[in-house]
This record gives structure tokens, C-alpha cells and sequence, in this order.
């Protein structure tokens, strides 16, 4: 099975209109693999993403970098999975660590958005926020970047896979077709802080996450499912990366705002 070596930039909360316009135009100016050699999304900010959609070249994708867990309504501040389908937006970023761990976004029942929740869905009495946020976008007709991924302090008690496992799971519980989802493993420690993870420190987790996938989802979905890693990826550090059997591509953030953005698309070509 090949998998289609895919690369996000994630522009997270960054930039104007100016700004996100030279963006654009150097993504635009760029000389790259074509679209059935590497898929490459960008995911700017919510209020620059129609902006960004009808400058940005026509094999290059848009993404939002979140939306609301269910049918949109009342929910002051939020985005719906339907308003990015009115769009046209055609991937949603999920389960990113920055929303899990500032903004308390988790895998864990949530008492407080719970006991708010039920009554409005009283038949969900357990709540899944991220797993929940996955499925329905999914069900919605949204393609998926869902991140997982450990903290330091994990990751020195050794609990790394255990982690990413249960963060998987959670979505596994939930999800019946994976073709719509791209896993991003983004060890927390690596990310924003120049600290990427070792070429083979990312191919052991990524291959322990592809033989957990083959025995808890199926043979089919670990094979064709392209696990990305995310964390201080650059222009100089993305081609050993790259060339590690099962790592897919990359969801980058501070580098996909520079022109190095353009090495890290051609990486699919390491040497
Ligand atoms: O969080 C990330 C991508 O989603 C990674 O961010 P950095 O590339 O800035 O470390």
C-alpha cells in the first residue's frame, strides 16, 4: 500500500492579511512534486481561511485548525462543522495539543461540559471531546488531521504509547472508516521548542502506532493510514525524517510560515 506523503502547515493563531497574502505567495511561486505525489494543506487561522481559499494555488488544500463538537447553535465563539462544508473548507485539524492541554480539550470524561451537555444531548452520557469532535466532522463529509501525542513527563515514565494508544483509542471507539483521517503524532515536548524528535525516536513511535492500529482497527487501516509527525520540523531536519518507513509526512508550525515550508513539501524526495 502506498501512502501519499502529506504535508500540513499548521499557521496556528499567526498572522494579517498582509502577512497570510505572502504566504500565499510564496506557496503559490513554488516549485513542488505534484498533487498525486504529495498533499499539502494549509491551516490558517478561522478568519483568514475564505481568504486564504481563493488566493491559494488549486493542488494545494485549506484546513481549520478546530470546529464544534456537534450541530452548531448556541455556542458562542465557535465554528461548526457545517459552516466549514458551506466553505468548501476541506480538512479540519483535531485534538491539537495547544487545544488539549490550554484550552482542556481531552479524551476524558469532562464533568463540567458533561453536566452542560446533557441537557442538550442527554443521550450521550459519556463525553468524548476530541473522539466525539472526530466523528462528527467525519460524519459531516470533513477529512481529519487528529493529533496525539505525549508530554515530557510522560515520555520520561515511559508511558509514551500508552498514551498515544489511549488517545487513538478513544478515536478508534468511535470511528468506523478511516479513510478520511491522517494521524499526527506531536510529541508535546517537541513542539515550538527546537526540540524535534530523533529520526528514530519518531519511526519507533509511529511504527508502534501502526502495529497498534493493525491489532485493535484492522490490517487495512494500518497499512493505508498515513501517520505524519509534527513537532520543531524544519527545512534542514525534515529529509532524515522523511526517510523513516512510517512517517508520512508532517504537520508543521512555525516553519510552515517561512519559506522553508517549500523544503519540507519536497522532503518526500530525501535524497
Ligand atoms: O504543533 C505543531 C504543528 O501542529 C508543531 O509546531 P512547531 O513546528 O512550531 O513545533
Amino acid at each position: 500500500m502506498v501512502r501519499k506523503f502529506f504535508v500540513g502547515g499548521n499557521w496556528k493563531c499567526n498572522g494579517t492579511v498582509e502577512e497570510v497574502k505572502k504566504i500565499v505567495t510564496f506557496l503559490n511561486e513554488a516549485e513542488v512534486p505534484t498533487e498525486d505525489v504529495v498533499e499539502v494543506v494549509v491551516s490558517p487561522p478561522f478568519v483568514f481561511l475564505t481568504l486564504v481559499k481563493s488566493l491559494l494555488r488549486p493542488d494545494f488544500q485549506v484546513a481549520a485548525q478546530n470546529c464544534w463538537v456537534r450541530r452548531g447553535g448556541a455556542f458562542t465563539g465557535e465554528i461548526s462543522a457545517e459552516m466549514l462544508v458551506n466553505l468548501r473548507i476541506p480538512w479540519v485539524i483535531l485534538g491539537h495539543s495547544e487545544r488539549r492541554l490550554l484550552l482542556n480539550e481531552s479524551n476524558e470524561v469532562r464533568r463540567e461540559a458533561l453536566q452542560k451537555l446533557d441537557l442538550l444531548f442527554p443521550i450521550y452520557s459519556i463525553m468524548e471531546f476530541v473522539a466525539d469532535k472526530v466523528a462528527y466532522a467525519l460524519s459531516r463529509g470533513l477529512k481529519i488531521i487528529a493529533c496525539v501525542g505525549e508530554t515530557l513527563e510522560q515520555r520520561e515514565s515511559g508511558s509514551t504509547m500508552a498514551v498515544v494508544a489511549a488517545q487513538t483509542q478513544s478515536i478508534a471507539d468511535k470511528v468506523r472508516n478511516w479513510d478520511n483521517i491522517v494521524l499526527a503524532y506531536e510529541p508535546v515536548w517537541a513542539i515550538g521548542t527546537g526540540k524535534v524528535a530523533t529520526p528514530a525516536q519518531a519511526q519507533e513511535v509511529h511504527s508502534e502506532l501502526r502495529k497498534w492500529l493493525r491489532d485493535n482497527v484492522g490490517v487495512e487501516v494500518a497499512s493505508s493510514t498515513r501517520i505524519i509527525y509534527g513537532g520543531s520540523v524544519n527545512g534542514t531536519n525534515c529529509r532524515e525524517l522523511a526517510k523513516q518507513p512510517d512517517i508520512d509526512g508532517f504537520l508543521v508550525g512555525g516553519a510552515s510560515l517561512k519559506p522553508e515550508f517549500i523544503d519540507i513539501i519536497n522532503s518526500v524526495w530525501p535524497n
